[in-house]
C-alpha cells in the first residue's frame, strides 16, 4: 500500500522504485512515458463480457471521436484535480500520444480554481501540469462564469472533455457529446467516462499505478472544497494506539456512499 500513500511523488521519485521490488504491487515507474502502449494494451486485450475493459474501450473511442471532430487547439480537458479527470487525463493523453505521436505542444487543461482549494489539491495540479505537459487555463470562481471567461480568452476553444460520470449530480441525462445547456457558454461537452463505476475509476488508476491527489489516501473519496469536504466517515477506524484514522478512498465498498464526505 505504501506506494499509493504519496502518489504525488511516486512516479517522479526513483529511489522508490527499488525498495518495493519485493512489494505485491506491480510497480511500474514510468506510467506517463508508457501510456499510449499500456492503455492500447488493455483495450485490445479486453474480453467482451469485460465491464472495466469495456469502459476503458468505450473511453478511447470517445476520446478518438473527439480528436477526428476537433483539433488540438480546440479542445481542453477540465482538470480539478479530482480521480475521474485524473484518470482521463491519463487516457487522453495516451489517445494523443497514439494518434499524434510526435507532438511535442503542451494540452490545454482548464482548472477553475474554487473559494477554498486544498493545497493537496492545488499541488497535485502542478504536479499534473508538469508531468503531462500541460497548458493551463487558470480561472476563478463559479463554473459558468469560467467558462464565459474561457470563451472570451480563448475563443479557438469549442470542447471540454470532462471526468463527469452519470452517478455524479445533474449527470443521469449526459450522453458522450452533449452541448452545455442553452443558457450556458456553449461549449461542446466530452463525456468519455461517463459509465465508469467508483471501482473501475480506482482500478484504471492502481493498475496503471498513476498519481492521483494524496487526499485520498486520507479518506477523501470525493473533492470538493475545503469548507464542505471532509473525509468519508465510512472509512474511520481506530488503530491500535487509539488514534482515529481513515483508510483509502479505494477501500469503500459502498459506491453509493462516493459523496459521504461532502456537504
Ligand atoms: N448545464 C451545463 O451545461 C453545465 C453544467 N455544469 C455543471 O457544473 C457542475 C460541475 O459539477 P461538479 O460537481 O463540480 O463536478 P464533478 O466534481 O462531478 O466533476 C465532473 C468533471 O467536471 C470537470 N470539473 C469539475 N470541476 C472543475 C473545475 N473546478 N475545474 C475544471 N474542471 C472541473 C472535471 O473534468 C470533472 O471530472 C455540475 O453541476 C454540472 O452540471 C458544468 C458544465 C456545463
Amino acid at each position: 500500500m505504501g506506494v499509493y500513500e504519496n502518489c504525488e511523488q511516486t512516479y517522479s521519485d526513483k529511489e522508490l522504485a527499488p525498495q518495493h521490488t519485493e512489494s505485491i504491487v506491480n510497480y511500474d515507474s514510468q506510467p506517463i512515458v508508457n501510456a499510449a502502449d499500456r492503455v492500447y494494451k488493455l483495450v485490445e486485450s479486453c474480453s467482451s463480457d469485460d465491464v472495466y475493459g469495456n469502459n476503458v474501450q468505450k473511453a478511447v473511442s470517445v476520446l478518438e471521436e473527439c480528436l477526428q471532430k476537433y483539433s488540438l487547439d480546440e479542445i481542453c480537458i477540465g482538470f480539478n484535480g479530482g480521480k475521474d479527470c485524473t484518470a482521463l487525463l491519463h487516457l487522453y493523453h495516451a489517445v494523443v500520444k497514439r494518434k499524434y505521436p510526435g507532438h511535442q505542444g503542451k494540452l490545454k487543461a482548464l482548472y477553475i480554481k474554487s473559494k477554498l482549494p486544498f493545497p493537496e489539491v492545488e499541488k497535485f495540479t502542478q504536479i499534473s501540469r508538469d508531468k503531462y505537459h500541460l497548458e493551463m487555463l487558470h480561472f476563478e470562481g463559479r463554473i459558468k462564469d469560467s467558462l464565459g471567461q474561457l470563451k472570451a480568452n480563448h475563443p479557438s476553444i469549442k470542447a471540454v472533455i470532462m471526468g463527469t460520470r452519470l452517478t455524479d449530480p445533474y449527470s443521469s441525462h449526459l450522453e458522450a457529446f452533449s452541448m452545455t445547456d442553452a443558457d450556458w457558454p456553449q461549449f461542446m461537452r466530452v463525456n468519455p467516462v461517463l459509465h465508469w463505476s467508483y471501482g473501475h475509476v480506482w482500478k484504471f488508476l492502481r493498475d496503471l499505478c498513476l498519481p492521483y491527489c494524496s487526499l485520498y489516501d486520507r479518506g477523501y473519496t470525493s473533492l470538493g472544497s475545503m469548507n464542505n469536504t471532509h473525509p468519508n466517515p465510512l472509512l474511520q477506524y481506530v488503530d491500535e494506539h487509539g488514534v482515529l484514522k481513515y483508510r483509502p478512498a479505494y477501500t469503500l465498498s459502498d459506491p453509493t456512499k462516493e459523496r459521504d464526505g461532502r456537504n
